[in-house]
């Protein structure tokens, strides 16, 4: 392959766009992708938990303060770490946001580098950082910080596809109103205040990550998006429908997740694992590659500022529930640790550091 096609990140080997590697070679998947024997998604447990176990919450029935879907929402954060919400408001934003992704990835690659991620920086067109020596997943991506409105970098914005600017910026406000939403109806179950968990955040950011997964030859071989925990308060998963790829952890086997259409599904990250105490924990999740077609995902990540603090919370704590995190750490510490630590593959390690230890 030649220099040339090597993108941003300088801390790492050269990194290839999968979508041009698929493109010279649909057939062979290079080394670097090929996952050891014992580290395959077939090579797990996969859980056949029928489709409609998974929490389906009515995001309408919510905004409407009913407290039977406030109910749900509790059980399904608690016992799942993971929702899909329906009758959102966000489904005339959908397909735009789907459509400027597609039109971004469809750029030739020359075009697509000039949104290049530079060396140690996140916003930007790239592949996940990972070490030399690490497996690489099946992705390529392009991450934008989308709120606050301020916040946003438009150097990495492909201003000059037709509507791109206004279907993302029109998404990210809609998926600001839910996560408000959530947060709010999340505030009430610990039995604080409506906008507690709002304000906690600090400046409540939006990290808006398209990621596009190329067909595969060889799903077998490949993991699209090596398992993970998000480093968010939560995090919301646009789908493409279609397909079924996003797999999460539940009861220690891995789920398979049909996509509702036109449902966006939420999942609890490492932040708010720590504010509830390890009430909610965050959720382990993975993708996986498919022989047939090409697949989006476009994520949301709400992220708290650098400063907002990560001690659990005071109505989470009493005499039977003692402080399992630590008191002090602020996000930016954490979020240092998870980017300098060199962690062991499918390994959901950063959470530790927020833990006491025993
Ligand atoms: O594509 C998906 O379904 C999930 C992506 C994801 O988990 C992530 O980008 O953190
Ligand atoms: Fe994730």
């Amino acid at each position: 392959m030649p220099q040339d096609e090597a993108l941003g990140n300088g801390t790492c080997l050269p990194i290839l766009s999968v979508q041009e590697i698929v493109r010279s070679d649909a057939e062979n998947v290079p080394e670097r992708y090929i996952r050891n024997p014992d580290n395959r998604p077939n090579s797990t447990e996969i859980s056949l938990v029928p489709d409609d176990h998974i929490p389906v919450i009515d995001f309408s029935l919510l905004a409407q303060g009913d407290e039977e879907e406030r109910r749900k929402l509790e059980v399904a954060c608690k016992e799942w770490s993971f929702f899909q919400i329906i009758n959102h408001g966000v489904e005339e934003a959908i397909p735009k946001m789907k459509a400027a992704a597609a039109q971004f990835f469809d750029l030739p690659l020359s075009e697509k580098k000039k949104y290049a991620m530079p060396p140690d920086y996140f916003e930007g067109y790239g592949q996940d950082n990972k070490a030399e020596d690490k497996k690489r997943d099946w992705m390529d991506l392009l991450w934008l910080l989308t709120m606050p409105a301020h916040s946003r970098n438009t150097k990495y914005w492909p201003l000059a596809i037709p509507g791109f600017q206004e279907s993302v910026e029109e998404y990210a406000t809609e998926m600001q109103r839910v996560t408000y939403e959530i947060l709010g109806n999340l505030s009430l179950l610990m039995g604080l205040e409506r906008d507690f968990l709002k304000e906690l955040h600090g400046e409540v950011k939006q990290g808006t990550r398209m990621n596009y997964y190329p067909a595969c030859a060889r799903p077998d071989l490949v993991y699209a998006l090596s398992p993970h925990c998000d480093y968010t308060s939560i995090s919301f998963i646009l789908q493409d429908f279609d397909i079924t790829a996003l797999q999460i952890k539940h009861n220690e086997m891995w789920v398979p997740v049909k996509p509702i259409p036109n449902a966006i599904s939420v999942l609890v990250g490492d932040v708010m694992e720590s504010w509830s105490n390890g009430k909610y924990k965050s959720l382990p999740h993975r993708v996986v590659a498919n022989v047939e077609k090409p697949r989006y995902g476009i994520i949301s990540f709400v992220i708290p500022s650098n400063e907002a603090k990560l001690d659990p919370l005071k109505t989470m704590v009493d005499d039977d529930h003692p402080p399992l995190y630590k008191n002090g750490l602020t996000y930016i510490e954490y979020l240092l640790y998870t980017q300098t630590k060199e962690t062991e593959e499918d390994k959901y390690v950063n959470i530790d550091y927020l833990k006491i230890q025993n």
